[in-house]
C-alpha cells in the first residue's frame, strides 16, 4: 500500500507543484494504523531536524509533525504574539491545499516564558516564539488519522527525498525505542538559593509589594547515554493519561512534558480555560488521599493563590466573551502524583479571531507568574535563579481559522544529549512556608522523574 500510495501522492504533489501559484502546496490523505509516537520515532532516521508531539487531554487530539516546510519565528521581546499572529496569516497566502483537508496546514509551537530575561545557552534553539508548518504531519482527530505533506514549489525535489523516507518507513513495524541510560549524577540547582528567594518573596507580600508570586527550581540530571525522547513520550503517555503530552525538538534538544494545565482553547465563539493552583501531593492510601483532598479543599493558603488564578481568567474572559461559566468553587483535580485545585472557564460569544490573541492576554497567568503581574514578573527576574526558556510558558496549536488548543507547559524537561533539566514551582503567597514549598516542586518533579526511569513509581 505504501508504495502505491507514495507514487499517488508523489504524483498529485509534483503535478501541484509545477501549476503552483504559491510558494507551497500541501496534500492531506486518510492514514490508518500508525502508531503516533512511532511516526514521532521516525523523524531523525529520515533526516528530519525538527519534530513535535501534542496529544491533548483526552487524547482525541493527537499531532505529530516531522521537519519544518515552514517557520514563524521571532525574538521580540515586545510584539511576540503579534509578529507569529502576523506570520499566521501570511501562511495562509502562501500555501495552496488540496486532498481530504482544503485548508492550509496547522501550526504548532510555543513561546518562552519571559522575553526580557537573557537566554542562557541550554534554552539554544527556543526563541521569544516559533510556530512550525511541519513537512508531514500525522493528525488525529475523533478517531481518524490524516497525513498532510507539505512542499515548497521550488524546493519540492529536496523534500522530496525526506518524505519518500519517511512514506517507505511508515509501514514497517511499530518501531521501539531505544532504552533509558543510567543516571549518572543529579545536581539540584542551589536549594539553599532557592530557599532564600523564597523567603524574601515572602517577605514582600508580606510587606504589601505583591499577593502572590511562583518561583520555580531546576534539577540537572545526567545519565550515561543519549536521553530518547521517544522513550520518555511512551513512558509519560503510560503514566499521565490525563495530561497534555508535549515534545518540541530542534536540532536534538527536545522539550518535553505531560501537563495537566490548559492555558485556553477557541474552538469557533466558545473558549475555555482551566484554573489550577494549589496542590499537595496524593495519598499512599484511600483514605489518606481523601483526607489529604479534604484538606486542599479547605486550607485557606491554597484557596489563596487558587482564587488570584480564577479572579484573573474570570475578568479576562468576561471582557472577551458574551457569557463565562465557572463553578461557584473549586473542583480537585487528581492526578497520578498529585492534587489540584480546578476551576474549569467557559465563555460563549468569543468576540477574538485568533487563540493566539488570546494566548498573549492570558499568559502568565497568576498561576505561573503572580498578581499583579507585572511586579511579580519583576519578583521572579531578580529572585529566580535560572533560566526558565519554554518551561511555565504557552505550548500548542493554531489553524487557519484561528482555533486552537494551548496548553502551559509545566511538569517538564529540557533533554539534551545526555542531560536533562526538570524544572517545577509553585505559588508563594503570604501564607506560604519555604519548605512546605520546596516539598512540593519535589512531588511537581515526580512524573518526569519517573518518566525518565530515575524514580520508581509510588
Ligand atoms: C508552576 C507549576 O505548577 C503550577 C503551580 C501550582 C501550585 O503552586 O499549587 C499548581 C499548578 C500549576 O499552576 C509547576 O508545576 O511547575
Ligand atoms: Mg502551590
Amino acid at each position: 500500500m505504501a508504495i502505491g500510495f507514495r507514487h499517488h501522492l508523489q504524483q498529485q504533489l509534483h503535478r501541484l507543484a509545477v501549476n503552483a501559484a504559491r510558494p507551497f502546496v500541501s496534500w492531506t490523505e486518510p492514514w490508518e494504523d500508525v502508531d503516533p509516537v512511532s511516526f514521532f520515532m521516525l523523524g531523525p532516521s529520515c533526516g528530519f531536524r525538527e519534530r513535535f508531539f501534542w496529544s491533548d487531554r483526552s487524547g482525541g487530539t493527537i499531532l505529530v509533525g516531522l521537519g519544518s516546510a515552514y517557520a514563524i519565528e521571532t525574538e521580540k521581546a515586545d510584539g511576540r504574539f503579534h509578529e507569529v499572529e502576523s506570520g499566521r496569516r501570511r501562511w495562509e497566502k502562501e500555501i495552496e491545499s488540496y486532498g481530504e483537508a482544503a485548508a492550509p496546514p496547522l501550526l504548532f509551537g510555543g513561546f518562552s516564558f519571559d522575553p526580557h530575561r537573557p537566554r542562557t545557552d541550554i534554552w539554544r534553539g527556543f526563541p521569544a516564539g516559533k510556530l512550525v508548518a511541519p513537512a508531514a504531519l500525522l493528525a488525529v482527530r475523533n478517531g481518524r488519522t490524516t497525513l498532510t505533506v507539505t512542499v515548497p514549489t521550488d524546493r519540492g525535489e529536496r523534500e522530496w527525498g525526506r518524505i519518500g523516507r519517511l512514506l517507505e518507513r511508515m509501514d514497517e513495524c511499530a518501531a521501539v525505542p531505544a532504552r533509558l541510560p543510567r543516571l549518572v549524577s543529579d545536581k539540584e540547582e542551589e536549594k539553599e538559593r532557592w530557599l532564600a528567594a523564597v523567603r524574601e518573596a515572602i517577605a514582600s507580600i508580606r510587606a504589601g509589594a505583591l499577593d502572590k508570586v511562583v518561583l520555580a527550581r531546576a534539577r540537572r540530571l545526567a545519565f550515561a547515554g543519549t536521553v530518547d525522547a521517544a522513550a520518555v513520550l511512551m513512558r509519560l503517555r503510560e503514566q499521565q493519561p490525563f495530561a497534555y503530552l508535549f515534545a518540541f525538538e530542534q536540532d536534538g534538544r527536545c522539550f518535553i512534558g505531560a501537563s495537566p494545565e490548559q492555558l485556553v482553547q477557541k474552538e469557533g465563539e466558545t473558549c475555555r480555560s482551566v484554573c489550577l493552583a494549589g496542590s499537595v501531593r496524593r495519598g499512599a492510601a484511600m483514605e489518606e488521599d481523601e483526607r489529604l483532598g479534604a484538606w486542599l479543599q479547605a486550607d485557606r493558603k491554597n484557596g489563596e493563590e487558587h482564587e488570584f488564578v480564577v479572579q484573573m481568567i474570570g475578568r479576562l474572559f468576561s471582557s472577551v466573551c458574551e457569557t463565562v461559566e465557572m463553578p461557584p468553587a473549586p473542583q480537585l483535580l487528581k492526578l497520578p502524583h498529585i492534587q489540584h485545585l480546578c476551576t474549569p472557564v467557559v465563555g460563549r460569544g468569543c468576540r477574538e479571531r485568533s487563540v493566539l490573541r488570546l494566548v498573549e492576554m492570558m499568559h502568565p497567568t497568576p498561576a505561573l507568574g503572580g498578581t499583579p503581574r507585572d511586579r511579580a514578573l519583576e519578583v521572579i527576574r531578580s529572585l529566580e535563579p535560572l533560566d526558565r526558556g519554554w518551561y511555565a510558558a504557552p505550548i500548542g496549536w493554531v489553524d487557519s481559522e484561528g482555533d486552537g488548543e494551548w496548553a502551559v507547559a509545566i511538569r517538564s524537561a529540557l533533554l539534551a544529549g545526555n542531560e536533562a533539566v526538570l524544572f517545577a514551582g509553585c505559588g508563594i503567597v503570604a501564607d506560604s512556608d519555604p519548605n512546605s514549598e520546596y516539598e512540593e516542586t519535589n512531588v511537581k518533579m515526580a512524573p518526569m522523574l519517573s518518566a525518565l526511569g530515575v524514580m520508581n513509581d509510588g
